[in-house]
């Protein structure tokens, strides 16, 4: 491991990965490889979540394409060092920020959308001029599989790597030293990541999760909004980082929810969900039984088969859930949907910031007010108001978790800039030295007041006064300079009209 992450540290160290022109190139080969093994990376996903190439193309081919295409069109500009605003004291120097490559970074993938979320980082990563080890998630193994043999056939092998491997090999890689770290997956996990990049001083980017609160207010379409939430909260079988995790309602709108949730399953997934082809099945038994586990002791208002063999669980919904019950205790992950009555807004608004910070929150009503209230007054990584899952589309959103639902963000221009640094240069020249006297021993009061107007703008009138002749000393020095001749001349006219007009004066 160690040797191999060497390796990858040697090769960002020849400084190939840097130019400009190297960085689009292998972008470009990135989306050569996806477009020219697309069938192969469909099977993969296929193969691990049981999902359809429609779904697994929609869902992450095209988000991957989005990407790389968004990158190539933008990269030339955002490489491109930006001049500051300048003060009084840098006022004749070049000042400008320089991104710059952090180094070799990590990215651990997670498996639920095994291609997008290991993909999606690369490109940033890539894009900002770094070396990468990726680590695909080991339970997705087929597009972890898949990955490790397309990636070194399109890409640089020496600088862009795949390690695959378990809880050991990941226990490994962290112990060596990387210059980031992007890590998707659950928070206990985050916390194992962080812990070894603070050996290193390793910056780290968590995308973790957490439980995604959906409000519905009385006044709202409930047809519609049961559709969207059918959509986001069954998607993949309910195995997305921002779900709808569970709804917030008053008592009185769980039954028209369920039978709507109902009616939008059978519309979405025909009278046999299990036949459907667009719906996927959980990842592993581990997880199956860890879902089927948060069924116990509730009322199952719909759904609720299961099928261990095939690791199939139907679309379910709950109601009247005891918020201290195990399934409101942790991020169900499944396609398990709780309801929870709530008496109105300020309930919800407190049950949300009773608990860990969230990765997305949704409200649903036709009252603009109410959604942003409940904006202001909660905290989440991310909000949709009136749908779910969208701005998670939206690339010129950063796409991250606040608090336990992580740290720092990626997603277009925040991929770039979370893998760069933002390098501040100021050159000066070797000339002018007079100026930089100010700031040398022996210091005085004099010094610290000059100090205090060129950098805090605070005007002493005496200086002020001083600063001003000396101005005007500097103006009419440059005047005398340029029109020396013709002041000359004009000095010499004034001089004969005054003395003609005192001569005239005296013969009078
Ligand atoms: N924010 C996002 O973008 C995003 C995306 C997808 C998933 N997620 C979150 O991920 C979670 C789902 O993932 P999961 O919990 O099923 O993952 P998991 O528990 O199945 O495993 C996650 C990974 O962690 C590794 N791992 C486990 N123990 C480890 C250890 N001690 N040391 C090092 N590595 C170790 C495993 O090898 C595995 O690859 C959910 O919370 C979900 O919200 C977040
Ligand atoms: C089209 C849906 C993509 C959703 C990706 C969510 C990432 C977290 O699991």
């Amino acid at each position: 491991m160690e040797r191999e992450v060497q390796r990858v540290r040697q090769a960002f160290l020849s400084g190939r990965s840097r130019p400009l022109r190297f960085r689009l190139q292998q972008l470009e080969a990135l989306r050569r490889m996806v477009q020219e093994r697309e069938k192969d990376i469909l099977a993969a996903i296929r193969s691990d979540l049981c999902k359809s190439e429609f779904n697994a193309y929609s869902q992450e081919v095209i988000t991957v394409l989005g990407e790389i295409d968004f990158m190539l069109e933008n990269l030339p500009e955002w490489v491109a060092a930006k001049p500051v605003k300048k003060n009084l004291l840098t006022m004749l120097d070049e000042a400008y920020l320089q991104p710059q490559p952090l180094g070799v970074v990590l990215i651990i993938g997670a498996w639920n959308y095994p291609f997008v979320l290991t993909i999606q980082p690369l490109i940033g990563a890539i894009a900002a001029g770094n070396a990468v080890i990726i680590k695909p998630s080991e339970l997705s193994e087929n597009t972890a599989t898949i990955l490790a043999k397309l990636l070194p056939q399109y890409l640089d092998q020496d600088l862009y790597i795949v390690i695959n491997g378990g809880v050991e090999e990941t226990t490994e890689l962290l112990k060596q030293r990387f210059d980031h770290i992007l890590y998707t997956g659950n928070t206990a996990v985050g916390k194992i990541v962080m812990e070894a990049a603070a050996k290193h001083l390793t910056p780290v980017t968590l995308e973790l999760g957490g439980k995604s609160p959906c409000y519905i207010d009385k006044d709202c379409d409930l047809d519609i909004v049961c559709r969207r939430i059918t959509w986001g909260k069954y998607m993949n079988c309910g195995q997305t980082c921002i779900a709808p995790d569970y709804i917030l309602c008053e008592a009185s709108l769980q039954n028209q929810i369920v039978q709507k949730i109902k009616e939008t399953v059978k519309e979405f997934y025909g009278e046999n969900v299990k036949e459907s082809p667009d719906y996927e099945r959980i990842i592993n038994l581990r997880h199956f039984k860890r879902i089927l586990s948060l069924l116990e002791g509730q009322k199952i208002a719909f759904g609720g088969e299961t099928d261990e063999a095939t690791r199939y669980i139907a679309p379910t919904v709950l109601t009247d859930v005891d918020p201290k019950t195990k399934v409101m205790q942790e991020e169900i992950f499944g396609p398990v949907l709780p309801i929870v009555p709530v008496k109105n807004v300020d309930e919800a608004i407190n049950f949300i910031n009773e608990r860990e910070k969230p990765l997305a929150l949704y409200v649903f009503s036709h009252n603009n007010k109410l959604i942003k209230r409940m904006i202001d007054e909660t905290s989440s990584g991310g909000v949709t108001g009136n749908d779910v899952i969208m701005h998670f589309m939206l690339n010129s959103f950063p796409f991250g978790g606040v608090g336990s639902s992580g740290m720092g963000a990626y997603h277009g221009k925040h991929s770039f800039d979370t893998f760069s640094h933002q390098r501040p240069c100021l050159l000066k020249s070797l000339k002018r030295e007079g100026a930089n006297k100010l700031r040398y021993p022996p210091n005085s009061q004099s010094k610290v007041d000059w100090g205090k107007f060129f950098l805090l703008k605070r005007f002493n009138k005496q200086k002020l006064g001083l600063l001003f002749l000396t101005f005007l000393g500097i103006v009419a020095a440059v005047l005398v300079k340029k029109y020396q001749a013709v002041l000359r001349r004009k000095a010499l006219l004034i001089f004969l009209v005054v003395h003609r007009l005192r001569w005239s004066t005296k013969q009078r």
